[in-house]
């Protein structure tokens, strides 16, 4: 445990309706700390005390090394099996994301003060890419390394978003694939980050700053923001048809929902054919696979597990049923225990079999001998 012990500074910035004040936040025993901007009326919101973080892998999973052009970066350490959990973090700083206000540079300068020896150390130590001519130190490494954090919603007050600047997730440069996930838990104060496929020891482990499921032109205008063009595997395509072909499918995996057939009325129409959420989704994996879109995989798999529920057939329902369990063992424990449990009782999949029941009346009601042909004269 450790205790969001918080000293009000005395110092309040307004912005429209809202009331922006710096906290200063012990969040462990030790010498972190972190230094939050904050709408007054989220301050008393805050959990009084935190849940200890999960452990993270001991010893590291990772390690920072030269990323070339890209500056530092971070590589996995052995190798990392997919849903393995990769490192937990603390936020050394917390600010809200798109506040034009004429006092951001003399407010975001005013956390470095609040923040420990080792905790400012840690701030000043990651990347800038915005000059300071123009940005304030504070707010240029925020705005280079802050990824967004939910913080609770006062029921009268503007909806406000943040960011959390994070030592370690920071060091991940980006791709334009899905390898990892980050999962921010208000309780502990700490964020997760989870591999979504198997990266093999010393290969570098992205992070995603923005939407990837936009085209390949979009995305490259939107990073321009970082200082930097994405020269990832996903965008260095060798000529405009595999641009073409990479657009198209990221453009088919955001539609999805909208272009193919839909599990549910699929799973209660025995008219349809057995096979119809399988071969699509089997289509969206691959899409995913071409894109190195892995942290889309769970509800296509989920479906497909689902499917040969609805089928009764279970060893490939649990063949499935194990690729989700396996990929959200850590990153969501609540649908992994779902899934382990019918795993280990399928039959307690509350549709279990359903199609394969429908089909058999079907059947027998096709025997002539069940048939009612007599002529109503
Ligand atoms: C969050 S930091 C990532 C870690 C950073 N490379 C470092 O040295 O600490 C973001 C900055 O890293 C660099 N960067 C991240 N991803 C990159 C990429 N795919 N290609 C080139 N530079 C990249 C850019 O300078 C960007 O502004």
């Amino acid at each position: 445990m450790g205790d969001l012990e918080t000293t009000r500074e005395k110092t309040e910035w307004t912005w429209g309706t809202q009331t922006f004040v710096v906290e200063n936040a012990a969040i462990s025993a030790g010498e972190d700390t972190c230094a939050m901007l904050l709408d007054a009326s989220v301050v008393p919101l805050l959990p009084r005390t935190l849940q200890s973080p999960p452990l993270g892998p001991n010893p590291p999973a990772f390690f920072v090394a030269d990323a070339g052009t890209k500056g530092a970066g971070m590589f996995a350490a052995r190798d990392i099996p997919a849903g393995a959990l990769i490192l937990v973090d603390r936020p050394v700083a917390v600010v809200p994301s798109n506040v034009a206000s004429p006092w951001k540079r003399e407010a975001f300068d005013a956390l470095l003060p609040r923040l420990s020896q080792i905790s400012r150390g840690r701030l000043l130590a990651l990347a800038n890419c915005k000059p300071l001519s123009e940005f304030p130190l504070v707010e240029g490494i925020a705005l280079t390394n802050a990824s967004q954090i939910s913080l609770p919603v006062p029921p009268t007050a503007t909806p406000q978003e943040y960011g959390g600047v994070f030592p370690d997730i920071s060091r991940a440069n980006h791709s334009c694939g899905l390898d990892i996930t980050v999962k921010w838990d208000l309780v502990s104060f700490s964020a997760s980050l989870y591999a979504l496929r198997p990266i093999r020891a010393g290969e570098e482990i992205f992070n995603q700053y923005i939407d990837v499921l936009a085209p390949h032109a979009d995305r490259r205008t939107q990073l321009a923001r970082y200082g930097f063009t994405c020269m990832c595997v996903h965008c260095d395509l060798p000529d405009a048809a595999a641009v073409a072909r990479s657009d198209a499918a990221r453009t088919e995996l955001r539609d999805w929902r909208h272009l193919h057939p839909r599990f549910l009325p699929w799973s209660l129409d025995a008219c349809r054919s057995d096979d119809t959420i399988i071969v699509s989704n089997r289509r969206a994996l691959a899409l995913i696979e071409q894109e190195g879109l892995y942290g889309m995989q769970v509800p296509f798999m989920e479906e497909i597990a689902l499917s040969y529920a609805v089928m009764g057939d279970e060893s490939r329902f649990c063949e499935w049923a194990q690729k989700v369990v396996d990929l959200c063992v850590g990153q969501d424990p609540q649908r992994a225990a779902e899934f382990a449990g019918w795993i280990a009782d399928p039959k307690s999949y509350k549709r279990w079999g359903w199609r394969a029941k429908q089909k058999l009346i079907l059947d027998q009601q096709k025997d002539p001998a069940d048939l009612d042909i007599s002529i109503p004269w």
